[in-house]
């Protein structure tokens, strides 16, 4: 008999991502788990389904699972659930960040510097790719769909150990020069030794919340007192927990949602002063604002007040209107 359900989808990243977060329950003291893999959102997404996901729709499946009782824990990447905490469930531990840096995984061990001009770097993110063509506008961006060891694939040369079968398009193995990806996704997948380069925050900005974890539960079981909320509380990092909702705060008041050319990163130090970083970028990367801003921080309060100052300094020097998303006016 277990003693806790946790639900991942079944993804090669999120199994690994749950594994993680289920054995340091367990080593916590939240006794033995029992892993369940939820269909993705096709397979049980119904209309009221639809009102949880938005951008999180590939968080809506798990996310109903914690609702009707069928696990206790959901484990996500943090950056891809919508800002918007739904009502009745809670992240209960945000663990402590991995990397946080974007990587190039580039064949030939080419680094941004010296790609050749030409090159053709995949990603499906607005946000990468105007970085990347602010830092090099004589790159060409190739918009790519899939999950890791699919988009690994597709850079020339490289060549993963076992072969993916949920994958698609394997005709087209080997037609990129470099994907750029998370770090911390290639980390807990044991696939570090692809990476070409890990990009400096200074040249690209990572995606809010990227490189951690929320583990979430309902909100009644968050008000429990039990084995398994006290784990919770042992696994809960409040560095991160700040960081990433100084980042989210700023997301927020943006309205960026995941396809916004938006990076951020904060970064609490051990004197208790948070530092963020933004920049938004027009998704050409022709023009870029960037900005920060850092506060001494008393609690998660003082963390969420700084992020959404630095977004609106961000807006009064026209980060919408750059970003090609308007608050204010018309929707993209
Ligand atoms: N959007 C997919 C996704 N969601 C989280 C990660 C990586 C892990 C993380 O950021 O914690 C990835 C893959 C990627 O961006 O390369």
């Amino acid at each position: 008999m277990s003693d806790f359900r946790i639900g991942t989808r079944g993804s090669a990243l999120a199994t690994t991502q749950t594994g993680i977060v289920a054995r340091a329950l367990s080593a916590a003291g939240a006794g033995d788990p029992e892993t369940l893999i939820v269909k993705t959102e096709g397979d049980v997404v119904t209309g009221s389904l639809a009102a949880l996901g938005g951008t999180g729709v590939f968080a809506a499946s798990l996310r109903q699972r914690v609702l009707d009782g069928g696990v206790e824990v959901a484990v996500h990447s943090l950056k891809d659930l919508p800002v918007a905490q739904p009502e009745g469930l809670s992240i209960a531990a945000i663990p402590t960040r991995e990397d946080v840096r974007d990587v190039l995984v580039a064949r030939d061990g080419h680094t941004l510097d010296n790609l050749p001009t030409g090159s053709v770097v995949g990603t499906g993110s607005p946000r990468r790719a105007a970085q990347l063509l602010a830092a090099r506008p004589d790159l060409r961006v190739a918009d790519i769909r899939g999950n890791v060891p699919t988009r690994l694939r597709r850079v020339k040369g490289l060549v993963l150990e076992h072969d993916d079968p949920g994958s698609v398009g394997r005709e087209r193995a080997g037609d990129l020069d470099a994907v750029i990806l998370a770090g911390a996704g290639l980390d807990r997948l044991g696939l570090q030794r692809f990476v070409t380069e890990r990009i400096d925050p200074h040249v690209m900005l990572p995606a809010p919340g990227q490189g951690a974890l929320a583990v979430e539960v309902s909100s009644a079981t968050a008000a429990a007192d039990s084995p398994l909320t006290r784990a919770l509380l042992v696994l809960d990092d409040a560095a991160t927990r700040w960081a990433v909702s100084a980042e989210r705060a700023l997301l927020a008041r943006l309205e960026g949602g995941c396809a916004a050319p938006l990076g951020a990163l904060a970064v609490l130090s051990r004197t208790g002063s948070l530092r963020v970083d933004a920049v938004a970028v027009s998704p050409d990367g022709s023009r870029s604002l960037r900005r920060h801003a850092s506060a001494q921080v008393q609690d998660l309060a003082g963390a969420l007040a700084l992020g959404e100052r630095l977004a609106d300094e961000l807006l009064a020097a026209g980060a919408a209107q750059l970003m090609g998303t308007n608050p204010e006016g018309e929707k993209p």
